[in-house]
């Protein structure tokens, strides 16, 4: 006990030395900023961000905001109680919850010195988001980036920050931020839902019911994995067949690896390096998968790189997607391709398949709304006709079944940012340098923003009319802005054309074999059991 105390005590300390590095920094930048060889002026120099008393004047309002002290908010021991003692890292959404009620919707967290400002209020987060710049930074990303120096890897659009991220966003926003850049792979994807919807089939075969499939989350997981690589490698990986090739499946333990050790590499992160002799196993664990991952990218990149070579080099013409692109155009770095199709498939796979599980769970527990969507389907669709990216806008029930769902289960249920300059929000001044949490779970689970909040209800998403407004910043599960998902499009196109295909197919319900199926954080939030549902044949 008394080791564990000296080290928690050491471990604060050098907590604290981090962040007056960073007040450093910033001063410093400050300093570049005001250039010229001139210091920044005394109250920026002297200023540490929470006790910053910022005049009326510079804060543009009629009040001067208040400071961070004044801000209400756990603090640190509890804070440590809550997540090493009561495991509050498989919480994070229910504490979420539980702090805006106590605390308000803007509040401060504290892990000894590092201090967290969580914001829990549709307006002052669309307040936030809108104020971003052109280059938004993300929290928390130091561990990949120490990954990626110690391999001398590249940083991928995730975990790139600033020129970096704004070249590489540059490129890959023109190949598929908008739907009619992925409508294209329509026929890509429903190969993909083709081979889904065997497997659905074979798998219910199984079981003695000949209707449940066993934790659909399994068979999502596949089809997201295929579904992407068919977009982003230009190749199908055999993940959704009875055997599964020996690459992909090392593929998929390295993402499991990097999945199920989130908590262990969420400690990794937050485990200091001098730590790391005394508690090496994440920190090893967090490496290993990320080899894999990087492996895995390097050897389909690498086998395209060499059919274009070998094209060119036998006078052919060279075409194909995003990868062939890609390396075509040299707009990127090898290693920086290297490096985006791994972060890019590791953010595209767990997503979609917990959102498809979700989707699937409520589909079964709602037989009526069910119905609805199977009728607006079948009103749109000829019998047996395969739908398409243009199909879609004509099912708005379609849509609001996964924008529903990503409200009742946003699979990112928090992001974190870092300021890059002084904001007032909520009337407290927050100064450059602080690390803000927003909090999309509570704002999606609001009952000011979403009436009748924990009611799965996607008609709430179908708009009346054109003027008719729904959307709603309390639920904004691909983020806001130039920072956003970039693979939002691809993950709807797969989501669409997968749940309308499977609700043309069976009518599903809920196996006897599951449980009350409720939420928990893993990193993201995943369905805390296994989801078992009987798909019937509807002919
Ligand atoms: C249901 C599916 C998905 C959800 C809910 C989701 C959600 C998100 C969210 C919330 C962010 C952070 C945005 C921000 O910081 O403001 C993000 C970033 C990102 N996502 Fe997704 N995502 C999904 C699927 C995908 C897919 C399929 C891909 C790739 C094909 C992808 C690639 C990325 C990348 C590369 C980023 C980082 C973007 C940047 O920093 O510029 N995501 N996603």
């Amino acid at each position: 006990m008394a080791l564990v105390k000296k080290m928690l005590h050491l471990y604060l300390r050098r907590l604290s030395e981090k962040a007056e590095n960073r007040r450093s920094l910033l001063r410093a930048a400050a300093f570049h900023k005001h250039s010229a060889g001139q210091p920044p002026p005394a109250a920026e120099e002297n200023a540490l961000p929470e006790n910053r008393v910022p005049s009326a004047a510079a804060t543009g309002r009629d009040t001067p905001a208040k400071t961070l002290n004044e801000m209400p908010g756990p603090n640190t021991i509890s804070n440590i109680i809550e997540f090493f003692y009561r495991d509050g890292f498989s919480r994070i959404h229910e504490i979420q919850q539980q702090h805006s009620k106590k605390y308000g919707r803007i509040f401060k967290s504290r892990f000894g010195p590092q201090l967290v400002v969580s914001i829990a209020d549709r307006d002052m987060v669309a307040e936030v988001l809108r104020a971003e710049g052109v280059a938004p930074q993300r929290a928390n990303m130091e561990s990949w980036k120490e990954y990626r120096d110690m391999r001398g890897r590249s940083t991928g659009l995730i975990s790139a920050e600033g020129e970096d991220w704004m070249k590489m966003r540059s490129v890959l926003r023109q190949l598929i931020m908008r739907p009619r850049d992925v409508a294209v792979f329509s026929d890509d994807i429903n190969a993909v839902v083709a081979d889904l919807v065997t497997r659905v089939c074979q798998l219910r075969r199984k079981q003695p019911d000949g209707l449940t499939v066993l934790n659909v989350n399994d068979l999502f997981f596949k089809y997201a994995m295929e579904g992407v690589s068919v977009i982003m490698y230009e190749q199908r990986l055999g993940c959704l067949e009875e055997r599964i090739p020996q690459q992909s499946l090392e593929y998929i333990a390295a993402l499991h690896l990097m999945f199920s050790s989130f908590k262990t590499s969420m400690y990794a992160g937050a485990i200091p390096v001098w730590l790391r002799p005394f508690i090496p196993k994440p920190w090893r664990e967090f490496c290993h998968s990320w080899d894999g991952l990087f492996k895995f990218s390097q050897i389909h990149v690498d086998r395209k790189l060499s059919e274009i070579r070998a094209r060119l080099a036998a006078g052919e013409e060279v075409k194909g997607g995003m990868l062939t692109y890609l390396l075509v155009t040299k707009e990127m770095t090898v290693e920086e391709i290297y490096a985006n199709m791994t972060e890019m498939l590791l953010a595209g796979v767990d997503t979609t398949s917990f959102t498809l599980s979700w989707s699937i769970y409520l589909l079964a527990l709602h037989p009526q709304v069910q119905q609805r969507i199977y009728e607006e389907v079948e009103r749109t669709l000829r019998p047996g006709q395969v739908p398409v990216s243009e199909d879609i806008p004509r099912m708005p029930l379609i849509r609001g079944l996964v924008k529903e769902t990503l409200r009742l289960f946003p699979v990112l249920p928090g992001n974190g940012r870092i300021t890059q300059k002084d904001l007032v929000v909520g009337g407290y001044l927050i100064p450059a340098g602080t690390q803000l949490a927003l909090c999309h779970y509570s704002t999606s689970l609001d009952e000011e923003n979403f009436p009748g909040a924990t009611e799965f209800q996607p008609e709430r998403w179908v708009r009346k009319d054109a003027t008719d407004r729904v959307d709603n910043f309390g639920s904004i599960p691909f983020g806001y802005g130039i920072r956003s998902c970039i693979g939002r499009r691809i993950a709807e196109l797969e989501m669409h054309l997968a749940l309308t295909q499977l609700i043309q197919n069976f009518r599903i319900q809920v196996s006897p074999l599951t449980q009350v199926v409720r939420p928990k954080t893993h990193g993201l939030l995943t369905p805390g059991a296994p989801i078992n549902v009987q798909f019937v044949d509807r002919l």
